[in-house]
């Protein structure tokens, strides 16, 4: 399935150039539920969406050895399970771990479904340090996760960020906030496979140093809102000249008074830019946030096709 991407045109004002983009869109993680919400509820039943996030993720990553999926509790658990389910069907040795006791709906329908079909089944504390595996995904936390990681998630985040194996996150890395970006304890990827469209929390505060590579998966959910836009990270240079702030993220929760935890970006800039009428830039040292008064653009040199 391609990507649905949307030509605009912009003028920078330092440079009074013109460029012609494609834009991937970029999402808060409340667009992203209620168009999941509305697509379930007008098009698509949830299992098949689901059924198609773990499509996406196989798609994205060469599969290859032994796989360990670890799951938590709700669908970003249904989306390990699922991927299981696949592997299974490709004979691929696949094991999943239940870090957590409970399923969502579509969740324990494909945990039963890739039990039938002989996928292996370890406890968290078997699992060790995952050696042994080629690759082990993580789909512990995705955009239902708010506040800090306690108890049998954290543990398991740990002990995945001790593995030797190549780590696949599942639409955020587990630990990660979707909107903002935090997270003190969150798995370590070496790829993220963001499912849907990309979501904030993806480009800021944490996020960067926990992403090795960062792509998405179209599963075919319509936006409800169009939001925000995706360019190039060369493209970043553009908007740092005349008339622009341009922050590193400690620069500007300092300066502001904002902590991290706490704090949206992305809103903030945005309704900074409209106020002052100038660009506001605000980096980690692989992301930024550009709010340029009419859009907001996010970009990463961690992007993959
Ligand atoms: N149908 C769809 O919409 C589709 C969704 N898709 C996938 O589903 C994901 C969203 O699924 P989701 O909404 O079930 O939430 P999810 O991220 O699995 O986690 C929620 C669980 O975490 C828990 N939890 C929360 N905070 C916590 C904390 N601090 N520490 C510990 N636990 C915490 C919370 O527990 P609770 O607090 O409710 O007891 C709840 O059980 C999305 O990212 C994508 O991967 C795709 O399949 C496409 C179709
Ligand atoms: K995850």
């Amino acid at each position: 399935m391609r990507l649905r991407r949307h030509t605009t045109q912009f003028v920078n004002n330092a440079y009074r150039k013109e460029i012609t983009m494609d834009f991937e869109k970029v999402v808060s993680v409340k667009n992203m539920r209620e168009s999941d919400a509305r697509t379930i509820a007008e098009r698509t039943p949830s299992a098949e969406l689901m059924m198609r996030a773990a499509q996406g993720i196989f798609d994205k990553v060469k599969f290859a050895g032994k796989t360990c999926v670890v799951c938590g509790k709700g669908n970003n658990g249904g989306d390990g399970y699922a991927l299981a389910c696949i592997l299974a069907r490709h004979s691929m040795d696949c094991t999943i771990v239940r870090a957590v006791e409970g399923f969502s709906k579509d969740g324990l329908y494909y945990y039963q479904l890739a039990k039938s079909l002989g996928v292996n089944e370890i406890s968290l504390y078997e699992a060790g340090n995952f050696e042994g595996y080629d690759i082990v995904v993580d789909c512990l936390l995705g955009t239902g996760f708010s506040g800090k990681v306690e108890g049998e998630i954290a543990q398991a985040i740990t002990q995945i960020n001790m593995t030797p194996a190549y780590v696949v996150s599942a639409d955020i890395n587990s630990g990660i906030n979707g909107d903002t970006g935090y997270g003190e304890l969150a798995v370590n990827s070496d790829i993220t496979v963001s499912i849907g469209s990309l979501k904030t929390g993806l480009f800021l505060n944490d996020a960067p140093y926990y992403i090795d590579s960062l792509t998405n998966a179209d599963i075919g959910i319509e936006l409800l809102l169009d939001e925000y836009k995706l360019i190039d990270y060369d493209n970043l240079e553009l908007f740092e000249g005349y008339n622009s702030e341009v922050y590193t993220t400690e620069e500007f929760m300092e300066k502001f008074n904002y902590s991290p935890e706490t704090c949206n970006i992305t809103e903030i800039v945005a309704e900074m830019s409209v106020k002052n009428k100038k660009t506001i830039v605000v980096k980690t040292e692989h992301s930024a946030v550009i709010a340029d008064v009419k859009y907001v653009y996010f970009c990463a040199d961690y992007i993959r096709n």
